[in-house]
């Protein structure tokens, strides 16, 4: 069997420095995530996903345990060769697309390729490639205030693939679209994962952008709590998504 694209393994995660209030915010958690697997981690509020994703993002440091993107260990990485990791192995999509607004749409999906120094021969071919594929080439001269919110985060999509990583890690993505918008986002992801095998991790609390995904993981107090496969149609799977959040709610409820 292939090297999964992420392995998590016992990875802890402690706020706050010893002999002060501390804070357990991840709790021996491990996981892996397959090459060309879309995988969704959900969880009430406040239980880790958030935290997980900066960890796996490289953006904070774990306390204990190990993760391995690709077959590289980035716990044992030094700050310096983090960042060069990230911009070389992840691609990130926020629920704000983060898209700069004094330039093109070329020029943000071409920004990590020119961060990296890539050559402006090199870069055209990815980008427009890139672009074509998330439906995007109309609207490539244009700058962001003129385009509509989708468009705006299949161009975030554009720029998060753009430098072939090996994985992509999504945080709400679909947060600030309308539901036309989600859908449609949801089907491009769905579409890069199937006909590309890109990995991707979504962080969502929305069960309907949820159930696009092949496996969720639920976490609950820093905890993995349970993971639930799609074997049937979107719409059991998401109705199976609203079941294991309703027993979230319920004990809530007891507590
Ligand atoms: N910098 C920090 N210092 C101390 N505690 C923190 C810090 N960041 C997060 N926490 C705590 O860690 C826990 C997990 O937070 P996290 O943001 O990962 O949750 P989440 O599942 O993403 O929540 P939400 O769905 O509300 O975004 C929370 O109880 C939070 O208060």
């Amino acid at each position: 069997m292939s090297q999964p694209v992420l392995h998590v393994n016992h990875l802890n995660k402690v706020y706050g420095k010893k002999n002060e209030n501390q804070f357990h915010a991840l709790k021996d958690v491990s996981f892996d995530i397959e090459s060309g697997e879309f995988v969704g981690i959900m969880g009430p509020s406040g239980a880790g996903k958030t935290t997980l994703l900066n960890v796996i993002s490289t953006l904070d440091q774990s306390s204990s345990g190990t993760i391995e993107i690709a077959g590289t260990n980035i716990t044992a990485m030094k700050q310096n060769q983090l960042a060069d990791f990230r911009s070389e192995q992840l691609g990130f999509i926020f629920q704000d697309f983060n898209l700069l607004e004094n330039l093109t749409v070329y020029e943000n999906i071409a920004l990590p390729l020119s961060l990296k120094g890539v050559s402006t021969r090199h870069i055209k071919p990815s980008v427009m490639n890139v672009a074509q594929k998330l439906g995007i080439e109309k609207i490539i001269d244009k700058y962001p205030i003129t385009i509509s919110g989708g468009q705006k985060q299949r161009v975030a999509a554009a720029r998060a693939l753009v430098h072939e990583p090996a994985m992509i890690l999504a945080d709400e993505p679909t947060g600030a679209l309308d539901s036309k918008n989600a859908k449609s986002l949801m089907e491009t992801l769905v579409h890069l994962n199937e006909k590309l095998n890109t990995s991707i991790m979504l962080v969502t609390h929305d069960p309907l952008s949820a159930s696009y995904c092949q496996r969720i993981l639920f976490i609950q107090d820093g905890q993995l709590y349970k993971e639930i496969h799609r074997n049937t149609t979107r719409n059991s799977f998401h109705q199976e998504i609203l079941d294991v959040l309703a027993e979230f709610a319920t004990s809530n409820e007891l507590e």
